[in-house]
């Protein structure tokens, strides 16, 4: 694995699938402002429709054509992983329900004082990036109260 942070400002990003999963990564795509399509009958509440252009059906292949980054996040990894597949050699595809054939992982990110850390295992536990998330805050803040 290769850590980098992108610049997502105006990149066209498409998310397939508008679950509790999606409306993760949707959260912190807006926040990088990037140009997210959201591909899906059915929206979590949580997701503000102001902030992405939202397809109202099931996934095309023909959704992906724009997109630079792909995020595959529907509730059917036989779907998921048919997106990886039709998806260009070139894009870059995160696969929510299946590790071993996303292009790249998502990390747990704490913003703190200017730093973005971002927490990664590699794939192999995204409970204990979210654990670890928590406590190096709690820690982080213990550190300034000195
Ligand atoms: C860190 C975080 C970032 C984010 O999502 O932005 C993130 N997952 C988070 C939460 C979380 N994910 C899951 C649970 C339920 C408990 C559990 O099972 O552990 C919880 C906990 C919760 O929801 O509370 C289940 C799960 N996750 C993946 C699979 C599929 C698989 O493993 O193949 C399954 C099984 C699905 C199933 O059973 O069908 C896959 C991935 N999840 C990743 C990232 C990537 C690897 C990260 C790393 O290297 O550590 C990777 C590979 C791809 C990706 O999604 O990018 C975010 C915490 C954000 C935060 O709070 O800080
Ligand atoms: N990577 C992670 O962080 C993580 C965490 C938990 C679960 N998961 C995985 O993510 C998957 C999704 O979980 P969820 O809780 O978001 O599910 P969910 O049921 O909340 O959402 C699924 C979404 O997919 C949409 N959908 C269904 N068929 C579609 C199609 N053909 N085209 C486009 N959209 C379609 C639905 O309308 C819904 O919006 C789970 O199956 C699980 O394997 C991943």
């Amino acid at each position: 694995m290769y850590p980098v942070i992108l610049n997502l400002k105006n990149k066209p990003v498409v998310v397939i699938g508008g679950g509790k999963v999606a409306a993760r990564k949707i959260k912190g795509l807006v926040r990088s402002e990037a140009r997210v399509t959201v591909v899906s009958p059915s929206l979590d509440p949580s997701i503000d429709l102001a902030t992405i252009n939202w397809v109202p059906r099931t996934y095309q292949p023909t959704d992906l054509l724009e997109a630079c980054l792909i995020f595959a996040c529907v509730d059917d990894n036989e779907i998921n992983e048919q997106i990886q597949l039709d998806a260009s050699p070139t894009q870059w595809v995160n696969v929510v329900s299946n590790k071993e054939v996303a292009d790249f992982y998502n990390m747990a990110v704490l913003d703190y004082d200017g730093l973005s850390i971002g927490i990664s295992t590699n794939g192999v536990s995204p409970s204990r990036a979210k654990q670890t998330r928590k406590q190096l805050e709690i820690w982080l803040k213990e550190q300034n109260e000195v």
